[in-house]
């Protein structure tokens, strides 16, 4: 038999074709024994999907609260053949994030070379991101943090005038549309050093485009599983994924912050924003040479890691903050004894003060327990993930993680367990209490994650949220209306952040000297 005939036989092709898939079933099924042996329950994975079949059509808080009722505090799952430990179990948490961080110091990404975008804090890796994570922290120390607030409260006056119109209109507002406007406009004013002043005008290109970065047309295709179940080919094909990242929509963000850091270049003047907080910051960065202190990168890099953490700081702040604005107002519109309460702490904290400002919310204890409370019950990030980055053994090696395997910590899930939080459906921010929060553990609550990789805007986020809130409060009322749903909705989809929907909610002026 020549070469030919071989390769023309059809035994030769059923043998190949044969081998070819028994290949492919046991790259696919390589892993699956990873949690079974160790004794770790959870889901049946199936061949190349692993557990994520589907997912992309699943409410995630309620999938994730039914995968903690079955399977417990620690159980396997799989993101295509990636192992996904996740856990709600408060020791396991804190040594992961905090005791053991050095094992787990990233997050899953993938590879990126694109400008500025392999710059963002969020998708660093190793010392990279140590180095960065580190010059960037001081752009959010208090006093950087009040310049700021004089453009928060800028934005609050817009926001407070176009709330004024639909209470004069129809009395009620659809929050989440609201405060999304209210939150990009403080990214613009704060990230990018403009004012926009459009509230919510759709057809301003800076809202155009933010609208196409949030609402990419594969979030809910199965398209979205791809880099969660094979994060390394989808880095393999580096150019087609990062035009999934990097679209044109993108492009007009990096454009922007190119001139205006330009122009800034060229002037002397002041602008109290993060693009100066965060410049000063990076540029002050040093490494020692020969025994010197030198700085730690030349203009160039400094001007992209400006640009991705402007960029990053839109991508980071603009739903989760607005989530929580929303799921605030729907909140005390459902909870009117609460709404009071806050309502009479900040009159009596008014009595200090002409207007909300940095110092009057300084210390409010209330306002900050009801925001904690806000966040336990709809935090906007509803899962928290980091990559083990060498083998690693918990508990005297009762449970193995290897290198490049996954720990999810599902925030919401946890968020919502009876045993952490007693009657956890019922909205109250007296959880919060001095008293009743020495009962818990701290790793009960990640809204804002927790150890070294953090969110390092959470400073900024507070003093956005409590500037924000006091004022509406003074200000209106919220009711529930015959459309404000029971409980708030949120939208499917594999996107981790909580969307509202339906969210909307009665308002009234308030009868007070502060109208
Ligand atoms: C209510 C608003 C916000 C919430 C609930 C929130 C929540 C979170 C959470 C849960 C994480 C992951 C933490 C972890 O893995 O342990 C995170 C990371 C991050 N957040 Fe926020 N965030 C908010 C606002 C902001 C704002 C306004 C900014 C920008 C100034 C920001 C910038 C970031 C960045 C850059 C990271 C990645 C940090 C790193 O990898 O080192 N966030 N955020």
């Amino acid at each position: 038999m020549n070469a030919l005939e071989i390769f023309s036989s059809p035994a030769t092709w059923v043998i190949a074709i044969s081998s070819t898939l028994y290949i492919l079933y046991r790259y696919a099924t390589s892993t699956f024994n990873n949690f079974s042996d160790q004794g770790i329950p959870g889901p049946k994975p199936i061949l190349f999907f692993g557990n994520m079949w589907g997912l992309w059509k699943e409410n995630l808080p309620a999938y994730d609260v039914a995968l903690v009722k079955k399977y417990g505090k620690v159980f396997g799952y799989f993101d295509g053949t990636t192992p996904n430990l996740f856990i709600t179990d408060v020791d396991m948490i804190k040594s992961i994030c905090v005791k053991d961080f050095d094992y787990f110091v990233d997050r899953r990404s993938f590879e990126v070379k694109t400008k500025v975008i392999r710059k963002w804090l969020s998708m660093m890796k190793g010392q990279e991101w140590k180095d960065i994570r580190s010059s960037v922290t001081p752009a959010f120390t208090t006093g950087k943090i009040k310049r700021m607030s004089v453009l928060i409260k800028d934005c609050v006056a817009n926001l407070c005038e176009r709330v004024t119109t639909f209470v004069e209109k129809d009395g009620k507002i659809d929050a989440k549309l609201t405060f999304s406007a209210f939150t990009m406009d403080v990214i613009a004013r704060c990230a990018f050093g403009l004012k926009i002043d459009t509230l919510g005008n759709k057809d301003d290109p800076f809202i155009a485009n933010a609208q196409f970065v949030f609402n990419p047309p594969t979030n809910k295709t199965p398209l979205i599983l791809l880099p969660f179940m094979y994060p390394k080919l989808f880095s393999t094909f580096g150019y087609f994924t990062e035009r999934l990242i990097v679209t044109e929509e993108m492009k007009f963000f990096f454009k922007l912050l190119e001139n205006v850091l330009k122009e800034r270049s060229q002037s002397n003047e002041k602008f109290n924003d993060f693009i100066e907080a965060a410049d000063e910051a990076i540029s002050e960065y040093t490494k020692v040479v020969d025994g010197k202190s030198v700085p730690m990168w030349s203009r160039e890099i400094i001007d992209e890691i400006l640009m991705g953490q402007s960029t990053l700081f839109m991508l980071a702040g603009f739903d989760t903050t607005a989530t929580t604005l929303t799921s605030t107002c729907f909140q005390l519109a459902r909870n009117p004894d609460v709404q009071e309460k806050l309502y009479e702490s900040i009159v009596t904290k008014m009595a200090d003060y002409d207007e909300v400002c940095h110092e009057m919310v300084q210390n409010m204890p209330y306002l900050e327990m009801v925001i904690q409370e806000v966040l336990r019950y709809y935090p906007s990030l509803m899962r928290i993930e980091r990559e083990c980055t060498k083998d690693y053994s918990y508990d005297n090696g009762r449970i193995k993680i290897k290198k490049g395997h996954i720990i999810t910590i599902p925030t919401y899930a946890l968020h919502h367990m009876e045993e952490y939080y007693p009657d956890p459906e019922t909205f109250d921010p007296e959880r919060w209490s001095p008293e009743n929060k020495t009962k818990r553990s701290p790793y009960t609550y990640m809204a804002f994650g927790t150890g070294p990789r953090n969110c390092v805007g959470m400073r900024f986020a507070m003093e956005e949220l409590k500037i924000a809130i006091c004022t509406m409060v003074q200000k209106y009322r919220f009711y529930p209306v015959e459309e404000t749903p029971e409980r708030l909705q949120f939208d499917d989809g594999l996107v981790q952040l909580l969307q509202p929907i339906h969210a909307i909610v009665g308002i009234e002026f308030r009868q007070s000297n502060f109208n």
